[in-house]
């Protein structure tokens, strides 16, 4: 069997006083979603920093795409986060006064490519995501959910084995949700990554292949539920496509 993309194993981190995760394991293949959801302050965003070698956890370790980030030189770590990861944050954190292809390419041209490859490769992905046509729109104009597409398209701009998404429809009304959805659970079968959604929203979180909860410092899995309902027991199943 082919490694995982995502593979998080004894991952312990404490900020102050509180043990926000405790010995949690993880495992997220490739092509596969994963949502965690839970209490405000749980320590869902810590845990996607810890993922992306942002936060240094005080035990565990954590691999994306086979390797251990803890193991990367400083001057390492952050060309091989640019290739490696992903991210869609809640609103999107797209540079206001650039148009969407030039954000969309952003990460290309920091890992060093030329501006027309850049640019026509962003051009490409907009317009897969469904935004070809403001391309050339400045972000401070887009709507909401034209800015989270944006933000998918540079977060897979240079094709990364792994998406990270923190609460990315969390500044959308329903319907706009519901576009977003689509196009980011779209991502795993059709990109091949793996994605890893926060979220506060029961439906979102629904469509993922795996859902978990983190509460009191541990990740579980709940019953097969309706969504927006509440999970009333727990297992440790925590691989998603599993
Ligand atoms: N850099 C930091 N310094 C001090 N405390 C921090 C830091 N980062 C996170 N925390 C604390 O750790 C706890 C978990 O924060 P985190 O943002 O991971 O929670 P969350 O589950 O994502 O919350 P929310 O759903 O409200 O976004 C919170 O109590 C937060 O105040």
């Amino acid at each position: 069997m082919s490694e995982p993309t995502l593979e998080v194993r004894g991952l312990t981190c404490s900020i102050g006083r509180r043990t926000l995760l405790r010995e949690t394991d993880l495992t997220a293949p490739a092509g596969t979603s994963l949502s965690v959801t839970g209490p405000s302050g749980s320590g869902k965003s810590t845990l996607l920093s810890c993922i992306a070698g942002l936060h240094t956890p005080q035990a565990g370790t954590i691999r994306v795409g086979g390797t251990d980030i803890a193991a990367l030189r400083p001057s390492r770590a952050a060309a091989w986060r640019l290739h490696t990861i992903g991210f869609v944050y809640q609103f999107g954190e797209l540079l206001p006064e650039l148009s969407a292809v030039e954000n969309a390419a952003l990460p290309l041209l920091i890992a060093g490519r030329g501006r027309r490859e850049a640019y026509g490769a962003a051009e490409s992905l907009l317009g897969e995501l469904g935004v070809g046509e403001i391309a050339d729109s400045p972000a401070s104009v887009l709507s909401g959910g034209e800015r989270q597409r944006v933000a998918v398209a540079r977060a897979l701009s240079t094709r990364p084995p792994l998406i990270l998404a923190d609460e990315p429809t969390g500044a959308l009304d329903e319907s706009t949700t519901d576009d977003v959805c689509e196009t980011l659970f779209g991502l795993p079968a059709r990109y091949g990554c793996a994605l890893v959604v926060v979220t506060h929203n029961p439906v979102v979180a629904h469509r993922a292949d795996l859902r978990l909860t983190l509460r009191g410092g541990a990740l579980h899995s709940p019953p097969e539920s309706a969504p927006g309902s509440t999970p009333d027991s727990a297992t440790d199943t925590t691989t998603a496509g599993a």
